[in-house]
């Protein structure tokens, strides 16, 4: 039916001189389609249905145009709810009056455009837009922000107890939420990229979680539309329990969205898409396909990630709508596998679509028509159906291969400096701190730093969770062995590194997250990025070696507006370097310099030193609880020289400077084979026999590749 009255459209459009000399030709189709018609008579019921399924596609669609052009009116006037079921010749009709909509649209779209220049000319931000409440108030912001939510992501913030958005969250969201709300089909270049910078803790997380969940909670069709690629498998855990979090509840008829979880040792979830679904059929119910696992939201590493474009059959990211890059700088730096171009040209594939150009000819066709996957060709000969990159970090920075590497389009940057909200068209290299954070430096002497750690311990009792950053895996390992000896045992001191499973990574974290008295988690940079978990203090037993990693690891504490305090112990002749490193950070502030008095550190000197007797034989029973003893490795710059810190190892087990990514890598490709096998077993591929019965299916696997059929990019 569609093909029909596409013939007909076109043939219409064609120059008089040829409409003439082609005349008994389309006499010849003119019988043809009868012929075609009285063919498909008894195929009534399933024709019907099929136009049915279109029209409500269409109603979606002239819906969210008309609404937008200020003619809800005239939609609901021409949609009033029937008792009966619409003839064709009714369906035809209103499709056609669909059409003068559109082309009236259009002249108001014009004129929209007109008013808009004359804004952007007085230099005055068109109303309506998130640029107009750029610099509006802040109850005005939130009131926008809340106007482009879906009342049931309301209904989730309100049960989440959100009953305010941060300041970068008022600054991002407006623009973040009003692409959300968007059409698809947007000429290439319209729509931009965000990249946002801004302090540890402050709701990064929810930005990406609202734009999806916003995207989604309409969507009719189930395919992946959302891929959140974060550097830690303990990151993606965190990033996918968060996105569920925010996940709405959906109208009864569609299915919820579905949000999953591909790193390292966690593999649920993935699945095969049926050749059917892949090219965005028409029809959408599916019950084989709904009671299969397909994510609308896969939360991942990146080395999963090229795994699985690579090699999970009917993996595909061609309908994928939102690329979230969280931790951008970090990613950015890690070159495995090339994931980042694998990634997006994955998305912009289009191999196996047909050899097959929609002609759109008509204005009906150019807002409503089903468009086909994007191209990179420039100029596309297709309308786009859009892949927006949102990239996030508290450290982001001005690198120019941002923009390269992720092929960033027209990107908007985020940033906070004096504490506010800014956006621009270039990238700023500024990094800020949590206004909630107290930091203060030790300086101490490389013989007495574990004494210097344990009288800031001692100080700071009352805190319920203290995370101790080592620059080692090794280093992480004894002082976490000297911390259980100082408590007698040690009950409420835990370890994390990347020397350990990644099981006993997640169980550290959920008892540390669960325990309600005083907890020392020692930790490797393995947990200097993202993790949230309510750290009251960070302590840097070792000084770190960048910006970066001071930022990231102080930031564990004084999130969300909270108080928090950082202790970095500096040795002497390292306190240079410190400064240096804590300028680069956008303030004048500089940390508080603490004294432990000489008096204190004699006081505790004596069981300290019985701890440090029994140390050795506490490492070696502790290193036989890994999966096996750390490898040895250069030691860190900053130790070059300096042999007597009892934590630093002697030269034949050095310490090894956690290497997380590449360690987590070895482990993902360890885990992954195995747990694919099982999920083979479990969600096999469908047998052709499976689904063919399902009304369109057998008609559209008949179909030929340039065949016109009726394609359709669905929310
Ligand atoms: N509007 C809000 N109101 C209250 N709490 C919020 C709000 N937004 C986010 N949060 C909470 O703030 C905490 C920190 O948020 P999130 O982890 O997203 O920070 P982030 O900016 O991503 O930090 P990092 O850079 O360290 O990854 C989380 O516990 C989150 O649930």
């Amino acid at each position: 039916m569609v093909n029909k009255r596409r013939r007909r459209r076109r043939r219409d459009k064609r120059p008089a001189s040829e409409m003439e000399s082609s005349s008994s030709s389309s006499e010849e189709e003119e019988k043809e389609e009868k012929k075609e018609s009285s063919e498909g008579k008894s195929d009534e019921e399933k024709e019907l249905a099929f136009w049915k399924n279109l029209l409500a596609k269409l109603k979606e669609r002239a819906r969210r145009r008309l609404e937008k052009a200020g003619l809800l009116n005239a939609y609901e006037e021409l949609f009033e709810e029937d008792d009966e079921p619409p003839t064709e010749a009714e369906l035809v009709a209103k499709v056609k009056e669909l059409e003068r909509r559109a082309a009236e649209i259009e002249d108001r779209g014009k004129a929209a455009e007109a008013v808009a220049a004359a804004f952007e000319a007085e230099g005055t931000p068109f109303p309506g837009t998130p640029e107009a409440v750029e610099t509006a108030s802040e109850a005005e912001q939130e009131q926008y922000i809340r106007e482009l939510l879906d009342p049931r992501l309301l209904a989730t913030l309100e049960r989440e107890g959100i009953d305010r958005f941060f300041p970068i969250q008022r600054g991002v969201l407006p623009y973040a939420l009003y692409d959300a709300n968007a059409p698809q089909e947007q000429p290439k270049g319209v729509f931009r990229d965000l990249c946002v910078a801004a302090p540890t803790g402050s709701g990064k997380t929810l930005i990406y979680a609202l734009a999806i969940h916003q995207a989604l909670v309409r969507r009719t069709f189930r395919s992946l539309r959302a891929v959140v690629v974060v550097p830690s498998r303990e990151l993606a855990r965190q990033a996918r329990v968060e996105l569920e979090r925010f996940r709405p509840e959906m109208p009864p008829e569609l299915p919820r969205i579905r949000i999953s979880e591909s790193a390292g040792g966690t593999e649920d979830n993935i699945f095969i898409e049926p050749e059917h679904l892949k090219h965005q059929e028409v029809s959408i119910a599916c019950p084989v396909c709904d009671e299969r696992p397909h994510p609308d939201v896969l939360v991942c590493t990146p080395g999963r990630l090229v795994d699985h474009v690579e090699r999970t059959p009917g993996f595909t990211l061609q309908h994928v709508r939102y690329l979230v890059i969280d931790e951008a700088d970090r990613l950015l730096a890690q070159s495995y596998q090339d994931w980042a171009r694998k990634t997006i040209l994955a998305c912009f594939d289009d191999s196996d679509v047909p050899e097959r150009e929609l002609k759109l000819e008509t204005m009906f066709e150019r807002i409503y028509a089903p468009v086909t996957r994007r191209s990179l060709e420039e100029p596309c000969p297709r309308i786009q159906a859009r892949l927006q990159k949102l990239l996030f970090s508290a450290t982001l920075g001005d690198d120019p291969r941002l923009i390269s590497t992720f092929m960033l389009e027209n990107p908007k940057y985020f940033y906070v400096r004096d504490d506010a909200v800014r956006g621009g068209d270039e990238a700023v290299n500024t990094t800020a701190l949590p206004a909630t954070l107290r930091e203060f430096t030790i300086l101490c002497d490389a013989p007495t730093k574990p004494l210097a750690l344990i009288a800031a311990l001692e100080e700071f009792r009352s805190c319920r969770l203290v995370l101790v950053f080592a620059n080692s895996v090794d280093t992480a390992l004894r002082v976490a062995c000297l911390l259980r000896l100082w408590y007698d045992g040690g009950e409420g001191v835990f370890e994390l590194s990347s020397a350990m499973k990644a099981r006993q990574r997640d169980a550290t974290i959920e008892a540390c997250r669960r325990r309600d008295a005083h907890t020392v988690l020692v930790a490797s940079d393995a947990a200097a990025r993202g993790i949230d978990m309510s750290v009251d203090l960070v302590l840097n037993y070792d000084a770190p070696s960048s910006v970066q990693a001071y930022v990231h690891r102080v930031g564990r504490a004084a999130r969300a507006g909270r108080q928090g305090d950082a202790v970095t112990l500096i040795k002497r002749g390292q306190d240079r370097a410190f400064s240096r490193l804590r300028a680069q950070i956008d303030d004048d502030l500089a940390p508080t310099r603490k004294r432990i008095p000489r008096a204190t550190l004699a006081a505790l000197a004596p069981k300290y030193k019985a701890c440090l007797a029994d140390l050795e034989d506490a490492v070696r029973a502790a290193q036989r609880g890994y999966r096996g003893r750390p490898t040895t490795s250069p030691k860190d710059d900053d130790d070059k020289g300096v042999v007597d810190d009892p934590m630093d190892v002697d030269d034949n087990t050095s310490s090894r400077v956690d290497d997380d990514e590449k360690k987590q890598n070895d482990e993902e490709d360890e885990d992954s084979e195995e747990e694919e096998e099982e999920h083979f077993r479990l969600f096999p591929l469908p047998e052709p026999e499976e689904y063919m019965h399902l009304p369109g299916v057998a008609e559209f696997l008949a179909k030929k590749p340039g065949e016109d059929t009726a394609w359709m990019y669905a929310d």
